[in-house]
């Protein structure tokens, strides 16, 4: 069987994304081939999924029909640099589709790396691993509509899409990208102040996990404004209302949006690096 789904990058991301994709039989394991330069990692991620591995990228160039960037974006000029040294040029034809989830590196700086190819930019996040990802895609200017269609698919594997002009992909990286990072940090947070007022950990954890899954499933299945869930928590003279109050006063909402601006300006600079 021929190699159909190729990956340069073996960490995190490409393994959330590859887990999935072979979970739902999207691809075959034998269908599968991931560059990675660690001899550890290679060797996890093919006994753990039976893929094929290597340490030379340029092999995930031979007739594939998609090849995902999932190193860090401070990596790509030097990937590229390897695959054009062992390849004396990359194949013109047939071309696969080039699926980016580099934070920042706009298509611009792809489609030079990879002249005439069909490339998709992508900013899916770590939800994906258990097929509750967010994932944004902007297609580039060689993509065809079954280019994006496939893009589509792919990423529908991991959870839901969303296509937004590249323009907007910086946005995103600070919002959905980033953002499981923010919730983490919010649910910890939350549990320690369990602890904090006589919880024991587990018990506080727990708490802290269920409220957050549970209003976020009522959000979403209610339909409800997030601004109503609350006004419906806080009853006149009660306890959460003293809790909004501190929240305000400690400029939670402002910290948030912060948090978002800080990594959507992060992001444009990972581009220019
Ligand atoms: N972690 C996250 O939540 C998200 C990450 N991303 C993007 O995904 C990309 C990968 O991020 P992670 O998976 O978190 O990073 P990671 O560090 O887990 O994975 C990167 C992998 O690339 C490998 N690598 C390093 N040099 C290489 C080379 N020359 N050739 C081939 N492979 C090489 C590393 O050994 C490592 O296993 C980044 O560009 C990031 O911006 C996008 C969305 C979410
Ligand atoms: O922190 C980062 O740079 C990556 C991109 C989005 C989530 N993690």
């Amino acid at each position: 069987m021929s190699i159909r789904f190729a990956m340069i990058g073996g960490g995190v991301m490409a393994e959330a994304i590859l887990s999935r994709l072979l979970a739902q039989s999207f691809y075959q394991p034998q269908e599968v081939l991931v560059s990675e330069p660690q001899l550890q990692r290679r060797d996890f991620l093919q006994s753990r999924y039976g893929i094929q591995v290597t340490d030379a990228n340029a092999l995930t160039l031979q007739s594939v029909e998609v090849l995902v960037l999932a190193i860090k974006p401070q990596m790509l000029d030097l990937v590229v640099q390897d695959l054009t040294t062992h390849l004396a040029a990359l194949p013109t034809a047939p071309c696969p589709l080039v699926l980016s989830i580099l934070a920042g590196v706009p298509l611009r700086r792809l489609e030079i790396a990879f002249p005439n190819y069909p490339v998709v930019r992508a900013m899916p996040n770590t939800p994906a691993t258990i097929g509750a990802g967010m994932t944004a895609i902007a297609p580039g200017q060689w993509t065809q509509s079954g280019h994006r269609t496939l893009a589509r698919q792919i990423f529908l594997a991991v959870g839901e899409v969303v296509e937004v002009p590249e323009a907007l992909m910086d946005a995103v990286t600070g919002l959905s990208g980033s953002g499981p990072a923010f919730v983490a940090v919010m649910i910890e947070a939350l549990s320690d102040g369990g602890v904090a007022v006589g919880l024991p950990r587990a018990i506080a954890a727990q708490l802290a996990l269920q409220t957050v899954l549970g209003t976020t499933q009522l959000l979403q299945e209610s339909g409800m404004h997030p601004a109503q869930l609350k006004d419906q928590v806080t009853s006149p003279g009660g306890t959460t209302i003293a809790g909004v109050a501190q929240l305000e006063q400690a400029g939670f909402r402002s910290a948030l949006m912060q948090a978002v601006r800080a990594a959507y300006e992060r992001s444009q600079e990972l581009g220019t690096l």
